[in-house]
């Protein structure tokens, strides 16, 4: 992509330099830039003189975020420097994943989000009102990026485990789509944050003075679907081949169900996380050396996620040999009235129909404890947003009944997970394989036989799939997310993990690796898609795999590279005018006086 015209001495779009905020992105002061960049952008003399390595931004920028005191702090901190410097902002992410992701993803996105409305500072995506219908491709035209590539979209109704937040769900678009670009390389300007702003049953936001959104309750479902109606058609006319994916709706299913065979579209709760749990639990069968046929699963939760979940891990069972009936039977959905079962008196959701139990012989089991001592399963799960519920009391019995008992507390954020790490080793004696939706530290426990060892928390979240899930769709330019792309993620995820992770006992490939795991879950995806033959770029199907690896790994956007590349591409650029020798006085790598020098 030529990013520069000849004809002209500034960028056409200057789509290199801007973020996904409404305003060019101030990366174009980049202290990292030197002179002669800076002399290109206009920008000479309105930064400080010294052309800095990213060692030295790095350290400012670590330095200043110790000094805040908060969560909340660091969080503002991180967004207000994605908007001053979005190629910095990467690179540190990119460098310190472990430590940043907790600031600018769950959990502390959940904090932002419940307080959005008193902490919003600056623009950073797009809202559209119930009040722009009928308008919606005009508003969506105010967007000043030329390519979208990926979009998230939330109407705020359930971010995390946090209920309807109404517009200050921004967080959670503003958070995935940061996560598309630092896990997956996808460029941060072709990333667009989506909220919809269609009223809140939340009564207190509403009655609130700061409350950014409209004040009115939550619209219907019918008129929900007229709405993504013409949204759906809005962002896929001005950008043909976007990938939209939904985010934390309430109830996501009929969006789901009308669009995933039209459009280029994916639910994250319900795919996304079936197919990162997915991995995880093809991991932890293993491990437990049972065969599929004899594990029982309860899930504590049978919403979105929870059904999701279920699926994706019958269907495993199912391609392990087992019939659809015998593994759909393997699994126990208990919701806020009890175990879900065909004779339970109440209308059943349509999403909890398929697993409601036949054979329960006119038994209801009202509570947790009741399911789990009637059940007594191999595999626990928590997508219920009821913090601490997994007791330890309900461990101890896991523990009891099972050499390697599954917990799986998958609830976000951590304030709402059904237990934490500690409480888990502590109660299973050391022997649980433990997954849960935030991060927990690692910890060292003595066993009942005396033995010190160090165990290391999975962290089952979807943020293992969907930027692989998106970076794979958007190359291959899938006209559908199919589901054979959606399980092949989630298969690859749990290949994907090192020899030396293996033998540490980890369920998912550190985080650390992540981008390299995003390679492996896109090329897989990509695979899928020319399966189902929904690739449209179709010259791809005939490389290697590593050919194909190599592909993907070129078209990632690395924060770490763009300002060698910003220097390639102007050096070209006056090259080819005839200009001038160039460019003596700075680079990232040599710290320098910005010295005035002539263009
Ligand atoms: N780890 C991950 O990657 C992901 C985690 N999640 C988390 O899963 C949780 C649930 O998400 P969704 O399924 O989308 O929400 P949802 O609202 O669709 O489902 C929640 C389910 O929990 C049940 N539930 C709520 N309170 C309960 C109670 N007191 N007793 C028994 N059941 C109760 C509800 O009946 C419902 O079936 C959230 O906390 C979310 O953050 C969701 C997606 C991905
Ligand atoms: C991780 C995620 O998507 C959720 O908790 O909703
Ligand atoms: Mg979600």
């Amino acid at each position: 992509m030529a990013r520069f015209s000849p004809q002209q001495s500034r960028p056409v779009h200057a789509t290199p330099f801007m973020n996904h905020s409404t305003t060019p992105s101030d990366a174009n002061y980049d202290t990292a830039n030197p002179a002669y960049i800076r002399k290109y952008l206009r920008t000479y003399g309105l930064t400080p003189p010294r052309a800095e390595s990213y060692e030295t931004q790095k350290s400012r920028c670590l330095s200043q975020l110790g000094l805040k005191n908060t969560p909340i702090d660091k969080f503002q901190y991180l967004s207000t420097l994605r908007k001053n410097n979005v190629h910095l902002f990467y690179r540190l992410v990119t460098d310190h994943l472990r430590e940043l992701t907790p600031l600018i993803y769950t959990p502390v996105v959940g904090e932002a989000c419940q307080r959005w409305s008193e902490i919003y500072q600056q623009p950073e995506g797009m809202y559209l009102s119930w009040e722009d219908r009928g308008n919606l491709a005009a508003v969506i035209a105010n967007w000043p990026q030329p390519t979208v590539e990926i979009t998230c979209i939330t109407d705020g109704s359930r971010i995390l485990g946090l209920g309807d937040l109404g517009i200050n769900g921004m967080g959670i678009p503003i958070g995935k789509l940061a996560l598309y670009t630092a896990c997956a390389g996808i460029r941060p300007e072709a990333t667009l944050p989506l909220t919809l702003d269609l009223g809140t049953s939340n009564k207190t936001l509403r009655e609130d003075p700061l409350y950014m959104g409209s004040r009115r309750d939550k619209i219907s479902p019918e008129e929900e679907r007229e709405f993504l109606d013409e949204l759906m058609s809005a962002l896929t006319e001005r950008w043909p081949g976007i990938v939209i994916q939904f985010e934390d709706f309430k109830n996501p299913f009929p969006a789901l169900e009308r669009y995933q065979g039209i459009y280029t579209c994916f639910n994250d709760d319900i795919q996304g996380t079936g197919a990162v749990i997915l991995g995880g639990v093809i991991n932890a069968v293993k491990r437990s050396g049972l065969p599929c046929k004899d594990h029982r699963a309860v899930f504590f939760g049978a919403g979105s996620a929870g059904v999701g979940v279920a699926k994706q891990i019958v269907d495993f069972f199912v391609r392990e040999g087992m019939t659809e009936e015998d593994a759909r039977n393997c699994f126990y959905l208990v919701d806020t009235k009890g175990l879900v079962t065909a004779d339970r008196g109440d209308k059943l959701a349509d999403h909890k129909v398929y697993f409601a139990r036949q054979n329960n012989n006119g038994q209801q089991f009202k509570t947790l404890e009741e399911v789990v001592d009637h059940v007594q399963p191999t595999i626990l799960m928590g997508l219920s947003t009821m913090g601490g519920v997994f007791t330890p009391e309900i461990l101890r019995k896991m523990a009891d009944w099972n050499t390697t008992p599954i917990i799986f507390p998958l609830s976000n954020p951590s304030s709402k997970s059904e237990c934490d790490f500690e409480t888990a080793v502590k109660n299973t004696d050391g022997r649980c394989l433990f997954a849960s939706g935030s991060p927990f530290p690692t910890m060292s426990f003595t066993n009942a036989q005396g033995q010190t060892n160090t165990y290391y928390p999975g962290q089952g979240n979807n943020m293992y799939v969907f930027p692989g899930i998106g970076l794979g769709s958007i190359l291959s330019k899938a006209v559908r997310v199919t589901d054979n792309m959606i399980y092949a993620s989630g298969e690859a995820l749990s290949k994907a993990l090192t020899a030396e992770e293996i033998e540490l006992g980890l369920l998912y490939p550190d985080i650390t690796r992540i981008r390299e795991v995003s390679v492996v879950v896109a090329r897989n995806v990509m695979r899928a898609a020319q399966e189902d033959k929904v690739d449209r770029e179709t010259a791809l199907r005939n490389m290697s795999d590593k050919d194909l690896d190599n592909y993907i790994r070129t078209r990632m956007y690395d924060p770490h590279t763009e300002v060698r590349a910003l220097e390639r591409e102007v050096g070209h650029l006056l090259s080819s005018l005839g200009n001038l020798t160039p460019f003596s006085s700075g680079s990232p790598t040599e710290e320098v006086n910005g010295s005035p020098h002539k263009l």
